[in-house]
């Protein structure tokens, strides 16, 4: 395969209908047109096309068998459906996403909305192909240098090698279900299927029978019997995400699952045995959760087996700024007047952000800077950071300028330190007992000492 980042850029779009619309796409992708199976067929024998996108509407639901054997011959594409919203609602088509496409856009077109998703898409087709199988699945694909990013990496690792449930906390957008993915892809159970679902996506009344399956007839509209998502990661491990959201009902079922690896279909009276690693995921406080009786505190005690938690972006010193140049890479396009790079400035106002929406939002922007900007070098405006700066110096008071000078330099000699708190306290020089002092007074935790803050790693 080309290995140019453009090549990635590739799509294919096919649109069944009569009458197809012209993609709504910026001039960064190479798009490839097709109006049957036959056509898109052709245009793939021609060479590799990393994304490929197909418009669904309902009288498509006959060919539906046909296109899912096209889809699977060529799994090497990365594949997004452009779905009618009510057919979402549809067992087949849910089974038929979850299997054969990598993401879904449902329509009506949102240029901007469907450019991410393709975007992904892209980033996806090149972060699978750029590397063999085998390093593929060794190698976590969290990005940051941050120590805090680093004791995270070191946690993976860890607890990939033991059996137990992980619990993963942070704020949306984190990183939780990469982290989840890396514990996984860095577990014995690599070669085993990884089972994502969000808790808080799925009607209540579909949760239970997405996650352990159901018989015929269990309900209305259960034609055939399904196995769930439970089953479906035997072997391999289940990813819970927004845990929290779980109705109390399937927060017993789930409990009995982690007792005893045995799961029983809605519908059914013999439990079948399992073989799942579970790692969930909330963004919320469990424990508050428990306290007021929306979370089962049996449930809670299982998952809560190994813990750990995903830092706030704002909290990552420079990962900002090399997560931004990362997902810039990912997403630059061969425009004739292509973008460069960060202005110093944008660069500034990287840093200086504070993230609310975390690694999620970061990416947000800095695709929009793609499409938008005009200037060669990204600026502050291109990414919607304009009011940093000029905020930051027209409010900020000496003390917080100081304060906040402080906390970064004591966060950039412990990673450069690797950690180590005599060696960045002799950088800093001050003795290890002010370091210790100044990190508890800027929330930064240091092993051996307890603060509720950033955490950082300590070598030996
Ligand atoms: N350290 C990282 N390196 C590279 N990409 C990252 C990193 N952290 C997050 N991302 C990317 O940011 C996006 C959001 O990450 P993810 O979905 O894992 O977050 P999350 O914490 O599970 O969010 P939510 O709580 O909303 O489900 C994804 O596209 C993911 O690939």
């Amino acid at each position: 395969m080309d290995s140019g980042r453009e090549s990635y850029h590739r799509l294919l779009w096919i649109d069944f209908s009569k009458s197809p619309v012209a993609p709504p796409l910026g001039s960064n992708w190479v798009v490839l047109s097709a109006t049957s199976l036959a056509e898109a067929e052709q245009l793939l024998k021609q060479g590799p096309v990393p994304v490929g996108t197909f418009l669904l509407h309902p009288h498509m639901l006959d060919i539906l068998p046909t296109l899912e054997t096209f889809l699977h011959h060529h799994s090497d594409t990365e594949w997004v459906a452009q779905v009618e919203p009510h057919l979402l609602w549809d067992n087949r088509i849910r089974e038929f996403l979850r299997q054969c496409c990598h993401d879904f856009h449902s329509l009506p077109i949102d240029p901007y909305r469907l450019e991410v998703v393709l975007g992904h898409a892209a980033g996806m087709a090149q972060l699978l192909h750029s590397t063999t199988a085998d390093t593929r699945r060794h190698n976590t694909p969290l990005i940051g240098e941050s120590p805090t990013m680093i004791q995270v990496m070191k946690t993976v690792k860890k607890v990939a090698r033991v059996a137990a449930p992980v619990l993963i906390t942070g704020e949306s957008g984190t990183g939780k279900e990469l982290a989840a993915r890396a514990v996984h892809d860095e577990s014995p159970r690599a070669d085993g299927p990884f089972e994502a679902i969000n808790c808080a996506a799925v009607p209540a009344s579909l949760i239970q029978s997405e996650l352990f399956g159901h018989e015929r007839g269990a309900f209305t509209g259960a034609h055939k019997a399904r196995a769930g998502r439970v089953q479906a990661a035997n072997g391999g491990t289940l990813f819970l995400d927004e845990i929290g959201d779980l109705p109390l009902e399937v927060q017993a079922a789930l409990l009995r699952f982690l007792q005893n690896q045995t799961v029983q279909k809605v519908g059914s009276d013999h439990e079948e045995t399992v073989d799942v690693r579970v790692v969930a995921a909330t963004h919320v406080d469990l424990e508050a959760a428990v306290h007021s009786g929306r979370f089962r505190e049996d449930l809670f005690y299982r998952l809560d087996v190994l813990r750990f938690e995903m830092p706030p972006l704002r909290e990552r010193g420079h990962d900002a700024s090399l997560l931004a140049r990362h997902f810039f890479q990912t997403f630059s396009t061969d425009r004739s007047r292509p973008v460069k790079g960060f202005s110093s400035t944008a660069m500034e106002a990287i840093c200086n952000h504070h993230w609310p929406g975390n690694v999620r939002e970061l990416i947000n922007r800095v695709r929009r800077a793609l499409v938008l900007s005009e200037n060669r070098f990204i600026q502050p405006a291109d990414l919607g950071l304009s009011d940093i700066l000029t905020a930051g110096s027209r409010h900020a008071s000496l003390e917080t300028i100081r304060a906040d000078a402080e906390r970064q330099a004591i966060l950039n000699a412990l990673q450069i330190c690797e950690g180590n708190v005599s060696a960045a306290a002799r950088r800093l020089d001050v003795s290890r007992i002010t370091l210790y002092r100044l990190a508890r007074r800027h929330e930064i935790m240091i092993s051996g000492q307890e603060t509720s803050g950033t955490k950082l790693p300590t070598s030996p």
